[in-house]
């Protein structure tokens, strides 16, 4: 990584100290950032609301203040923050108070997930990533035919290795099957809500599928990596080419039927859904199929005829066909100290504590981020230096 663009950090009313500012109003605490002609006003009065604060923009050249679409979800309102520039149009923001877990967040104002929106919504737009310690191993994306045995493969994974692995609850605007829970098989949700969640910058990826609205929010995908676990998606062939456009490194795998007749026996068997949408999801399955093994989506193909065989050619693949029990770990909490300042060298980011007899200092090191909005910013690594 080389070096940072200039960056100027005002200080618009009381107190500063090396690139940070924080107003006396707890309310009214806004840091404002100037990349070029243009001055980022991150939280303050502009709160988007009591869940994620709210970004404003001023244009020097048209002396105009405007309100971009603002992407993911932010930090909370807080006590305030600090920020510096980084390449490729990311700011750091550290916010602080608690909870120390969520201190480091990314709003991306010129990234290229954000010049993609810009230009798929015509409008200006930034975009919140939270910023998570080392990198947790890559999220699983498995596609397949519906009937051909993904939920089959996956509940034996995850009953096999149930603190290894996660599975990112989708949300559907389809009714739930008589076995089917609320919030564990699918959030089931309606249509209008789910498609404003999308617009609002809440999903990693959506598609129509078989009739129906289906699609991952980043908090199903976030809520499994958080805890440590490798997270599991379920999705369509359409969903999986999104999250391979994303910025969430995955790998892919891609599940055949032994044939269109035994596919069919499948879902008959199965019994969840009408003759119709038997129908349906048969004849959706030979383009899924066509597209599953030649677009290049997906790395991997497994056959699912016997399911035993199947399911031990996914464990070698997955590398776990000797690994017979596996233990969550914990990342300590980082503890960002409330009141600091901030410097940047090279690669890392000083994090001085002030106000204290003491010296103590946390150092980030950011020489190998990875991901971004919409979702997580990972690879940080941390260091603290007491004195
Ligand atoms: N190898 C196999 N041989 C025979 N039956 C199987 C095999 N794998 C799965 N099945 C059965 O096929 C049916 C469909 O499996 P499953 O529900 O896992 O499919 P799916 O791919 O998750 O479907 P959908 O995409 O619709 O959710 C189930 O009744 C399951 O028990
Ligand atoms: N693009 C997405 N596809 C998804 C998601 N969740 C499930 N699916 C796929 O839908 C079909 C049908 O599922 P069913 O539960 O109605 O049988 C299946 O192929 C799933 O893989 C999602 O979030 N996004």
């Amino acid at each position: 990584m080389g070096e940072a663009p200039a960056i100027s950090v005002d200080h618009l009313e009381n107190g500063h100290s090396n690139g940070v500012y924080v107003k006396s109003e707890p309310k009214n605490i806004e840091i404002s950032v100037e990349i070029g002609d243009r001055t980022f006003v991150i939280g303050g009065n502009h709160e988007r609301n009591n869940f994620s604060i709210g970004v404003q923009i001023h244009d020097k050249n048209s002396n105009n203040w405007f309100s971009p679409i603002v992407l993911g979800t932010g930090p909370k309102p807080s006590q305030g923050y600090s920020a510096f520039v980084l390449e490729q149009g990311r700011i750091l923001v550290i916010k602080k108070g608690p909870p120390r877990n969520e201190s480091i967040w990314f709003l991306e104002v010129d990234s290229p997930y954000v010049r993609e929106q810009k230009k798929l919504l015509g409008k200006e737009v930034v975009a919140w990533s939270k910023g998570v310690r080392g990198n947790a191993e890559k999220p699983i994306v498995i596609s397949g035919p519906s009937g051909v045995g993904k939920g089959t493969l996956i509940s034996m994974l995850m009953k096999e290795f149930p603190s290894m692995f996660g599975f990112s609850v989708s949300h559907t605007t389809r009714s739930p099957r008589s076995m089917e829970r609320d919030g564990f098989h699918y959030h089931f949700a309606d249509k209008k809500v789910m498609e404003k969640e999308i617009k609002d910058g809440k999903f990693l990826e959506f598609a129509s599928v078989h009739g129906n609205l289906y699609g991952t929010s980043i908090e199903s995908v976030e809520m499994v990596t958080d805890s440590g676990k490798r997270c599991i998606l379920d999705i369509d062939v359409q969903g999986a080419r999104s999250v391979r456009a994303s910025s969430l490194d995955a790998i892919f795998i891609f599940v055949c039927p032994p044939s269109m007749k035994e596919l069919e026996d499948r879902l008959r068997a199965r019994g969840t859904e009408t003759e119709e949408q038997i129908q349906k999801r048969l004849r959706n399955a030979e383009a899924e199929i066509k597209e599953g093994i030649s677009s290049g989506v997906f790395g991997l193909i497994l056959y699912n005829d016997n399911l035993e065989e199947c399911y031990k050619k996914l464990k070698k693949l997955l590398g776990l066909d000797e690994v017979t029990s596996v233990n969550g770990v914990e990342i300590e909490e980082i503890n960002l100290p409330t009141e600091h300042t901030v410097s940047k060298m090279e690669d890392k980011i000083i994090i001085q504590e002030t106000g204290k007899e003491t010296r103590n200092k946390i150092v980030l090191d950011i020489s190998s981020l990875n991901g971004g909005a919409p979702g997580r910013t990972r690879g940080i690594l941390v260091d603290a230096i007491k004195f």
